[in-house]
């Protein structure tokens, strides 16, 4: 697992920090009440069906969306100071790269936007992928301008990356390549990731850290260590035709019954009746129960909670 004191991120160990952090567009909140941390160094799973807010909230930490409400700190200043643009590359779901440059011109204008430019690192990744320098961005394939587009994040040298849905174009392979490099740089430069995905077997595989998200609220969020093992699956023989009363004394996230059994994702408060059978759930059957029940009681790790002092939702 990857330094949490990261030597790059000098204004602070939480490479975010929200509070009582909301977004209302005309339709209603698309999030709300948001109150998290993510520590600096680590790669963050930003998880949550379809329209539960990761890419709002994305665009909060990149300013393309103006906050409602709350607060949202980028290693300890203002998301609005203008010293964080310099630390934070963005990887938007549509790759807005300019379609009549050739690749070699794209990489060019990140060296003359960024101070920090490493153009060695961004020619490797454009290189590993064949796409000739000589292209117009326009005429690659979906695939190849991800590539392109990874090479500028990657060159900026950022301290925090956020990807939204990075991988969704790129084959096997590309995508076994992408997720090496961003572990590589989370290990050796500590910088921290935030990527939202749909592929719960990659966050699995990726991520020390996590943030669910579902209908604009935020469900679980901290060490992907201390959120799984929270958790345990019971199942159990049902005597009269519904689930037994001493579930109740543990948080549920999720129950069925099915036949003349029950099956339960609990958060044991204490202990377990011998005759219910017991297993430690995996990542992904977590996420898959917190995503099918978005009432579940929320969950936070230690340190990954902050109060929302001083911001109400209005
Ligand atoms: N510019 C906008 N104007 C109005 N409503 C918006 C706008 N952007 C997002 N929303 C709404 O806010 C909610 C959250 O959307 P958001 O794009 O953040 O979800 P998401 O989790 O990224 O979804 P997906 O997985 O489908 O990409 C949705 O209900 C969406 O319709």
């Amino acid at each position: 697992m990857a330094d949490t004191s990261t030597p790059n991120a000098t204004s602070g160990n939480w490479a975010l920090e929200a509070r009582g952090l909301g977004k209302r567009y005309r339709r209603g909140w698309a999030l709300r009440d948001c109150s998290f941390r993510i520590p600096a160094g680590r790669i963050c799973g930003l998880v949550g069906p379809n329209g539960a807010g990761k890419s709002t909230l994305l665009g909060l930490a990149t300013r393309q969306v103006q906050p409602t409400i709350g607060d949202l700190r980028v290693f300890g200043v203002p998301v609005d100071d203008p010293a964080v643009l310099p630390q934070v590359a963005f990887l938007g779901q549509d790759k807005p790269l300019f379609k009549r440059f050739t690749v070699a011109e794209t990489l060019r204008m990140g060296a003359e936007l960024n101070p920090g430019w490493d153009a060695a690192a961004a020619e490797r990744i454009v290189r590993a992928g064949n796409v000739p320098a000589d292209a117009r961005v326009g005429t690659l394939s979906g695939g190849q301008r991800t590539r392109v587009a990874f090479a500028l994040a990657f060159g900026k040298r950022p301290d925090l990356l956020l990807l939204d849905e990075p991988m969704s174009d790129l084959d096997p392979l590309a995508r076994d390549e992408m997720s090496t490099l961003l572990m590589a740089e989370a290990v050796e430069r500590g910088t921290t990731v935030v990527m939202s995905s749909h592929m719960l077997t990659e966050l699995e595989d990726m991520c020390d850290y996590l943030l669910v998200v579902s209908e604009g609220r935020i469900r679980m969020a901290g060490d992907a260590d201390a959120l799984v093992p929270a958790h345990t699956l019971v199942t159990g023989v049902v005597r009269d035709g519904s689930l037994p009363p001493e579930l109740a004394a543990h948080t549920i996230v999720e129950s069925r019954l099915q036949g003349r059994q029950f099956q339960a994702m609990i958060r044991p408060r204490g202990p377990l009746p011998a005759d219910w059978e017991r297993a430690e759930p995996s990542l992904e059957e977590v996420l898959l129960a917190h995503l099918r029940s978005p009432d579940a009681p929320p969950l936070y790790t230690q340190g990954a909670r902050v109060d929302a002092e001083g911001t109400q939702a209005a």
